[in-house]
């Protein structure tokens, strides 16, 4: 096995561009090992409606950053106090779901720190009933990679606010993400530590101890290509967005200013039919907003930037900007 120094880096694009780019590039007969930590992200599954998993007026509000990544599964909240690995082998054939093969070197890490850590249900790292580790997989041209995060000292807070509760508003094919009860691996350490040294301890345990770990250095010219790759895919808003399967919006809603209906069809992250029918009181068009919103993106900043100098007041009577972009996501 070979260990691949991310440099230290927790920008979720960079690093999600470096998996990417080590398990396309980087082929060898051995299995490598990445580590990497990001800074407040949502990751969300490859087959994810953005809209429907994360928090956006929350998101938006603490700068935290939403980034699509290739495996399938669930959207989970990633912080400076979570560490994520990812095992980028040769695809045999047999591994894909193998999530034990995969989280066993990791179980046995954590275990050996005192920690009453199983695999259990299907991608899941828990301790007692709580989670502590969400794994995935994703596997292309007979390659594989199997990468989980571990909750070491996350925001709690953030991990259940940056994520939607109840996305009822949303009716779509996406893969829904599995609610969980998480807690943070810190909890359950008999002696303190940085999520520095844990690091260390897992990467030592994995490494079976050994004095040196092997690692494989990326060139300049490497690098320069995850860059690249981060800019054209995960800093993307067709990636990140546009490639949410099509999904209708239905949203009723009592406000001081009246009752709201609004209807949408959304299709490649873009509304492509718009209704809203309500009691309000204004003196404008109705018809004028709904054709504002066709084919706008449908993500907040989007939504914000495209309402922004619009009297609200003259079609709706007395509605401010956040209830009416809460109306609309
Ligand atoms: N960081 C983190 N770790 C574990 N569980 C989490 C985390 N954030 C949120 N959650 C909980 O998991 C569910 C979603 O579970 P669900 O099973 O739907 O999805 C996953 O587990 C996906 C794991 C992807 C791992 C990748 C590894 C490197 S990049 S991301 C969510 O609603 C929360 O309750």
């Amino acid at each position: 096995m070979l260990f691949i120094d991310n440099g230290g880096g927790n920008d979720p694009a960079l690093n999600l561009a470096l998996e990417e780019y080590t398990l396309r590039r980087l082929s060898g007969d051995e299995p490598i090992l990445l580590f990497y930590i990001n800074k407040p992200s949502i990751i969300i599954g490859k087959n994810q409606n953005t809209a429907e998993e994360v928090n956006s007026a929350y998101t938006e509000a603490h700068s935290i950053d939403v980034v699509r990544r290739l495996s399938g599964g669930g959207a989970v909240y990633h912080d400076l106090g979570n560490l994520n690995f990812s095992f980028i082998t040769q695809d045999d054939g047999n591994s894909f779901h193998n999530f034990r093969k995969f989280t066993e070197p990791v179980v046995k890490a954590l275990r050996d720190m005192g920690v009453d850590a199983e695999l259990s249900g299907r991608n899941d790292i828990q301790v007692g009933e709580r989670k502590i580790s969400g794994n995935a997989m994703f596997a292309t041209g007979g390659r594989m990679f199997c990468h989980g995060t571990l909750l070491f000292d996350s925001h709690m807070e953030d991990v259940s606010a940056a994520l939607k509760p109840n996305p009822l508003k949303f009716e779509s094919k996406a893969t829904k993400s599995i609610r969980a009860r998480v807690a943070n691996i810190s909890e359950f350490l008999a002696e303190p530590m940085t999520i520095e040294q844990f690091r260390s301890r897992i990467l030592a345990s994995i490494f079976g101890g050994a004095s040196e770990i092997p690692q494989l250095r990326l060139t300049e010219a490497d690098w320069e290509a995850v860059r690249q790759l981060a800019d054209r895919r995960y800093r993307s808003w067709d990636w990140n967005y546009g490639l949410s399967p099509a999904f209708n919006v239905r949203q009723h809603k009592r406000l001081p200013a009246g009752t709201f209906d609004i209807r949408m069809d959304v299709q490649e992250g873009r509304i492509s039919e718009a209704a809203v029918y309500g009691d309000f009181f204004g003196r404008g068009e109705i018809g004028d907003v709904t054709e504002m919103l066709q084919g706008l993106r449908y993500d907040r900043e989007s939504l914000a930037a495209a309402f922004e100098g619009v009297d609200l007041t003259f079609y709706f009577g007395a509605v401010t900007m956040d209830e009416w972009l809460d109306l609309l996501i």
